[in-house]
């Protein structure tokens, strides 16, 4: 065979450079035509210019309709941009999900779901059952939580559907940069036809309608924290409990009325104009401070139930929170809220200024005098510039973020502390707290409180047709607010459930007199267990958590007390003695009193 014979490599009249550079602008044109022209007698060359003219023409086509589209989008579309800091984000979420059946995303029924959990539905699951015992009403609890109703939401890409009879359209991305899983990367646009873009404003109002709707006769708890580590920090809805009744916060009445009278005279809208037209600034600061498990949240959480407000926990110690997030958070804040700072004594911003900052130690490290009684200037520079370089809050940033200039205005600001002696002078200037509330150990009135609130049947146990529970022995519980009017609908309720359910409540069938009798029977054995039980020596929680060991017997629990008080001594004394021979580690134990 001759070598120099060159065995033909391209097909048609096309030259082999020619061949080549095609190759490299289409990759596999070589391969590609050879086996057209081998198997199907087709040159791929003889066309080549219609071929080029084509994908030429493609390309512009292309690049034209996109261009077309962009202006379109730009002149005749109206779109809202989204972000998932935003609380917005959460109203549509929560709205998309409870779209009847004919929407596009969602085939739910979750108008009833309640994604925190709804104690009421609970409670009808219980009540509304023939038979009424723990272990059918379990069963059927269990049951349900099983098929706990799925949310659907639309994924990422577009999303086309009808609303008010317009055509809309929702995209849900993840931001570049990020990682796929963070979603504080996501955001979501909602775009309509034309330049009026009043049906999305209608859309928005909606959702946050039905988002609010869900949530109003409950309480609003936000945290600030971080979805994810290298993320800002955000306020983040974390759960919406049902009000707790003043009521129930056991304190001086005078000091619960004083606490909240001022702050409806904070949120009275000529206050606003007062401070206003005096150039100051609205803010309204309060401290509880008294040993642990004396009420302080109760109270706070109490309050913001009470006056509809939303509240807003913050966790100082947290060594990620630098003052930049801080103020950012407090800037973010709502015109009207609770912000509760619970346990500043052991945030590092103690009397400690000049020392370490918190996140090496949460303890309090002894300064001098004259840092302590300062409230601002260079010890407190030099613990900021700490503050930067290790992370964590220090007191001139929360001085700062309360009431520096650019501090927020409109809150109000609730910090509690076990510890107040710790704090630092400035902290407590007016201005910052204007008001302080002491919460101590049990007074005899107190524990008296006490017992009856964890016996007697409040009006809301005996909601929906429930009788209350009398027991044979008279131990019963009996409602709080005994009326004429009250009764009355109470023994409806018992004769209705006696009918259903016969020889059971036959039993908790009770009159007037009974319930009397069983209200004075109550509060006599509450004079018992307060003769008991020594006054101002034992926490409110202590003695809370005590009762509840004997919820349904009173009797028991007087009976058991004298041993209680001397367990709960004797544990709190070797406590002490154990605290005092080991050298507690750095930080350790702050924040708490001997309880
Ligand atoms: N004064 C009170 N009245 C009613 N309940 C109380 C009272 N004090 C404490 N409790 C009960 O004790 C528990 C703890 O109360 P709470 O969290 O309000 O105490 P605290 O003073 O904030 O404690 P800490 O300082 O540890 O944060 C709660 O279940 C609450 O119901």
């Amino acid at each position: 065979m001759d070598s120099n014979q060159t065995i033909p490599t391209t097909t048609g009249p096309l030259s082999t450079t020619d061949t080549a550079m095609l190759e490299v602008l289409v990759p596999g044109y070589g391969f590609v035509s050879r086996i057209l022209m081998s198997y199907l007698n087709f040159d791929v060359s003889a066309y080549l210019q219609v071929l080029v003219s084509l994908a030429v023409f493609g390309a512009t086509a292309r690049y034209a309709l996109f261009a077309l589209w962009a202006h379109f989008n730009e002149f005749f579309v109206s779109r809202a941009e989204i972000r998932l800091d935003d609380e917005t984000f959460h109203y549509l979420m929560f709205w998309i999900s409870r779209i009847k059946t004919n929407s596009y995303w969602s085939d739910s029924d979750s108008d009833d779901e309640d994604l925190d959990g709804d104690e009421d539905d609970e409670d009808e699951t219980f009540n509304g059952g023939k038979d009424a015992s723990f272990d059918s009403y379990w069963a059927r609890v269990t049951t349900r939580d099983k098929y706990k109703k799925m949310q659907f939401t639309p994924s990422e890409g577009c999303h086309y559907f009808w609303y008010k009879n317009r055509p809309l359209m929702l995209e849900r991305e993840h931001r570049d940069g990020g990682m796929w899983y963070v979603m504080n990367n996501e955001r979501i646009f909602l775009s309509c036809l034309g330049r009026n873009p009043t049906v999305l404003k209608e859309l928005l109002a909606e959702a946050q309608q039905a988002y609010v709707e869900r949530d109003s006769n409950r309480t609003v708890i936000y945290r600030g924290s971080r979805f994810a580590a290298g993320q800002s920090f955000a306020w983040y809805r974390c759960m919406a409990r049902l009000p707790r009744p003043l009521s129930t916060v056991i304190l001086d009445q005078e000091q619960k009325h004083d606490f909240l009278d001022d702050i409806k005279e904070y949120l009275h809208p000529r206050t606003r104009r007062w401070y206003t037209n005096r150039g100051i600034p609205y803010r309204r600061g309060y401290l509880l401070y008294g040993p642990p498990g004396t009420g302080k949240t109760s109270l706070c959480f109490a309050a913001a139930g009470l006056l509809g407000l939303k509240l807003y926990l913050l966790d100082l110690n947290s060594t990620a929170l630098d003052e930049d997030s801080l103020s950012s958070l407090f800037s973010e804040l709502p015109r009207r809220c609770i912000v509760l700072l619970e346990d500043v004594d052991s945030a590092g911003i103690t009397k400690s200024r000049t020392a370490k900052s918190p996140s090496t130690s949460t303890s309090d490290t002894p300064t001098s005098d004259a840092t302590s009684k300062d409230g601002s200037a260079a010890a407190a520079s030099t613990a900021a510039k700490e503050g930067d370089k290790k992370g964590g809050i220090t007191l001139s940033g929360l001085l700062n973020v309360i009431d520096g200039v650019a501090a927020s205005e409109g809150r109000i600001l609730i910090m509690t502390t076990n510890h107040v002696e710790k704090l630092d002078a400035a902290l407590l200037r007016p201005g910052r707290v204007d008001m302080k509330i002491a919460f101590g150990y049990t007074s005899e009135a107190d524990i008296k409180e006490l017992f009856t609130s964890i016996y007697a049947t409040m009006d809301t146990d005996i909601a929906r047709n429930r009788a209350p529970a009398i027991h044979s022995n008279g131990s019963a519980r009996l409602p709080t607010n005994i009326s004429a009017g009250s009764i009355a609908k109470t023994e409806g309720g018992i004769i209705q459930n006696s009918e259903e359910n016969n020889g059971e409540v036959k039993k908790e069938k009770t009159n007037l007199q009974d319930l009397v009798s069983l209200r004075s029977r109550i509060s006599d054995l509450a004079s018992e267990f307060a003769a008991v039980i020594p006054s101002g020596e034992f926490t409110a929680a202590e003695i809370q958590g005590y009762l509840l060991n004997n919820k349904e017997t009173p009797e028991l629990a007087i009976k058991g007390a004298s041993e209680w008080v001397q367990t709960t001594r004797d544990k709190k004394r070797a406590m002490d003695a154990e605290g005092e021979a080991e050298p507690k580690p750095e930080g350790e134990g702050e924040g708490r009193d001997k309880a």
